[in-house]
């Protein structure tokens, strides 16, 4: 099949989140981020969302340098001539170092574009086989203890099959013991985002006796050398969020012994291509993987959900309700949540339609990509 890209839509997006999130490296209020929509020949829209947000705390890509990634390079290699497979366009940008939420975000809009072509759902195009999906929910560090048992409470309630709690030094053994207390046998993860270093191996050894599934990214972003030398110190399983950016990132880690868990986020990792040949290591070498969340909106969300359908992912991840984070979403259905299990819609591509009102409601500038004419 061929794929011939007519034009690209670059929207830059801003949305109240329905509540702060805050992680040991900031607080997010509202989300900016860019949808890419990429329209065919005969007039087929796919959809994609950067995960970049407006400021480098997480990684170093940003809204700003999404934006001139996709317009200065990005979308002209999508234009520039037609694809008989999205992988190839992966191929393409292989040309461009790193940027890798922006290439996923043109990528995803480009998978959508032939799975809908196809006539199938994007997550059958990427091999998935699950009907639905098991779902945990990642919570911000909150203001006091009590508040943070009281929104446990809440989503324990909702049926979500693990809970994610953030931490931080300051924030960490005491708020997990008393978590521990008030919940004994709830699935109960900690995520770290890099604020320790190897000077507190006491401080993250003190976590064991609290039997947590994983603890995610505790050393540096950049780092698996130190995680390999903190993993054997530790009972709980690392698991490698920040630090893995690629197939050969994870190769190493696993090589390494850095971790015995793997976040995929296909942002971070550069696109579908990637999050699946990660995952296809995973799975041989008998590595668990789960998907991670950006504080998507809808369209992310959905990619998140196709992902999520192949196999090895065996582990809830932190794709929520629309409604955990949106007072409304840009997505029809909105994404919903029922006894922690997400049901993977069957329509073709991203399997969700567009709400186009909501689109522009929150769309704050734009600007469209024609191929050149010949
Ligand atoms: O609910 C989500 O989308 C994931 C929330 C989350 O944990 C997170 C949110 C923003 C930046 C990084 C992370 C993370 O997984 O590390
Ligand atoms: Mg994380």
């Amino acid at each position: 099949m061929t794929i011939s890209i007519e034009y690209v839509i670059l929207r830059h997006l801003r949305m109240e989140l329905k509540s702060p999130f805050t992680t040991s490296f900031g607080t997010f209020q509202a989300k900016e981020f860019l949808l890419v929509e990429a329209v065919d020949r005969d007039g087929v829209s796919g959809w994609g969302e950067s995960v970049a947000f407006a400021a480098p705390w997480y990684s170093e890509e940003t809204v700003k340098t999404n934006w001139h990634m996709l317009e200065d390079f990005l979308v002209p290699l999508a234009l520039a001539e037609p694809i008989d497979h999205p992988e190839e366009l992966s191929t393409r940008f292989n040309a461009i170092r790193q940027n890798h939420m922006a290439k996923a975000a043109l990528e995803g809009a480009v998978w959508d574009v032939y799975a809908k072509r196809l006539g199938v759902p994007l997550y059958q195009a990427l091999g998935g086989t699950k009907k639905e999906i098991e779902v945990g929910v990642s919570i911000g560090i909150q203001p006091t203890v009590g508040d943070l048992l009281r929104v446990i409470e809440r989503y324990v309630a909702q049926g979500y099959r693990r809970i994610k709690v953030k931490i931080k030094p300051g924030w960490d053994v005491d708020v997990i013991r008393e978590v521990r207390r008030v919940f004994p046998n709830v699935p109960l993860m900690a995520d770290a985002n890099s604020a320790y270093t190897l000077a507190d191996v006491d401080r993250l050894k003190a976590l064991d006796e609290f039997g947590l599934m994983m603890i995610e990214q505790p050393l540096a972003a950049d780092d698996l050398i130190d995680h390999a030398r903190l993993q054997p110190l530790l009972e709980t399983p690392i698991c490698l969020d920040e630090s893995v950016r690629s197939y050969d990132d994870a190769r190493k880690a696993l090589d390494l012994g850095s971790c015995r868990i793997i976040n995929i986020k296909i942002g971070r990792v550069g696109g579908l291509r990637e999050a699946k040949r990660i995952h296809d290591l995973c799975a041989e070498r008998g590595v668990p993987v789960w998907c991670g969340g950006m504080l998507e909106a809808g369209i992310g969300r959905a990619h998140n959900i196709a992902i999520t359908t192949l196999e090895n992912f065996t582990l809830p991840g932190d794709t929520a309700a629309s409604s955990h984070y949106w007072e409304r979403d840009l997505i029809i259905p909105e994404v919903e949540v029922d006894d922690g299990l997400i049901r993977v819609p069957d329509a073709p591509g991203i399997g969700y339609s567009i709400d186009r009102r909501q689109v522009e409601r929150y769309t704050q500038f734009a600007k469209v990509f024609h191929r050149a004419t010949t």
